[in-house]
Order: C-alpha cells, then sequence, then structure tokens
C-alpha cells in the first residue's frame, strides 16, 4: 500500500510523512531526498548547475521508480511533482490514499521565511514579498494539488493530529 502525501514547499509533507510511517510501521521515501541520493547532489546544486529542466525529468523518472516497488511505502513528494507532466495522474493511477496538505498562503509564508536556502524556487524572494509568491504560485498549483483523494487542512493542527485524520481516511481499496 501507498500513501502519498502532496502540497506547496512548506506544507509539512516531510515532517508529517516520516512520523505518520513510524506510526504505521511503513517505509518512508522522501522524494527530494531520493532525488538527492540517486544525483549525489543537492537539489540546488541540480538546479544551478544542471537546470530545472533536468531535475523535473530526473523527479518524474524517481517517481515512477518509487510508486511501483511492492513496499508499504509513506511517500513525501516534493513541492512541485504533481504539478509537472503526467505525474499527477500517475500518483492517482498507483493509489487511492493521495492526500493534499493545504496550509494559508499566511503560514506557508512564516514557515518559508525561516527555511528558503535549500529551496531554490523561494531562495532569493525578500521576505517582504514571499506571502505574494507563494499566493500566486499555489493558486497556478492548486489545480494539480486538488486533484488528491483528500485534503486536509493543516493550519494550527499539530502532525500527531493530521495524522490521525488521515489515517481514518486510509483505504486499501
Ligand atoms: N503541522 C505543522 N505545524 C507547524 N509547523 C509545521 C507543521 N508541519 C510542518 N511544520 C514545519 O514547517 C516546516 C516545513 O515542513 P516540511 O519540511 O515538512 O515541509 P515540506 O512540505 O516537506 O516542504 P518541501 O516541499 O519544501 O520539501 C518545518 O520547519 C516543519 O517543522
Ligand atoms: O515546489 C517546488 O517546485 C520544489 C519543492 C521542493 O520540495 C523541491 O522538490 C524543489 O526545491 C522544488
Ligand atoms: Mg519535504
Amino acid at each position: 500500500m501507498k500513501i502519498v502525501l502532496i502540497g506547496y514547499m512548506g506544507s509539512g509533507k516531510t515532517t508529517i510523512g516520516k512520523k505518520m510511517a513510524d506510526k504505521l510501521k511503513f517505509d518512508f521515501l522522501d522524494l527530494d531526498d531520493y532525488i538527492i541520493e540517486s544525483e549525489g547532489m543537492a537539489i540546488r546544486d541540480i538546479f544551478k548547475e544542471k537546470g530545472e529542466l533536468y531535475f523535473r525529468k530526473k523527479e518524474h523518472e524517481y517517481l515512477d521508480e518509487v510508486l511501483t516497488t511492492e513496499q508499504n511505502l509513506v511517500l513525501s513528494t516534493g513541492g512541485g511533482t504533481p504539478c509537472y507532466g503526467k505525474n499527477m495522474e500517475t500518483i492517482l493511477k498507483n493509489t487511492p490514499n493521495a492526500f493534499y496538505l493545504r496550509v494559508s498562503i499566511k503560514e506557508l509564508a512564516q514557515r518559508l521565511s525561516k527555511e528558503k536556502e535549500y529551496r531554490p524556487l523561494i531562495k532569493n524572494i525578500p521576505d517582504d514579498d514571499l506571502p505574494e509568491f507563494v499566493g500566486k504560485h499555489l493558486f497556478e498549483r492548486s489545480f494539480f494539488y486538488s486533484k488528491a483523494a483528500h485534503t486536509i487542512m493543516c493550519d494550527n493542527k499539530e502532525p500527531e493530529d493530521i495524522i490521525k485524520e488521515i489515517e481514518v481516511l486510509i483505504t486499501s481499496a
């Protein structure tokens, strides 16, 4: 069984995915970390040296690879994963358990202002401009995120409570 978490940068996919996999005794895989290990480079360096198109190509290949294994897996995707090529279709084809972690622009901008360094798409955006950037970007991406089987509203909730909400929605069908 595969549980896939999608959502904007900073929505909590990695944090929640790790904790949930521990709780369910599933394997855990973070697609960004898998790319970093497989390519032997940090994401910001892949963007800088090989370009975003190369990153998106690899992201697509690794997504296909990890979704076609037999293991029980919680997969935390990258913030852009569902928004390129046929990635969202691939996710939906492989599991009924795709969850969109939805967080408000305000909370995303607050979280991301402290953690821009390893996120190449926002690295150079001044904190004051982050809410506007996130708002526009999220608007474009919501079309893809909202195709998930379930949307979990995450503002002002502890990871443990979000995990409990997800657990009751998981289906083995
Ligand atoms: N429910 C939550 N409440 C408050 N803070 C949270 C919550 N979930 C995650 N965070 C914090 O938000 C930040 C971003 O979380 P995380 O790295 O898990 O996001 P992500 O969705 O994996 O981002 P990316 O797409 O860039 O990989 C971290 O500092 C994390 O501790
Ligand atoms: O939102 C995005 O497009 C990205 C989010 C991160 O998880 C990384 O996958 C990368 O920095 C790109
Ligand atoms: Mg992450």
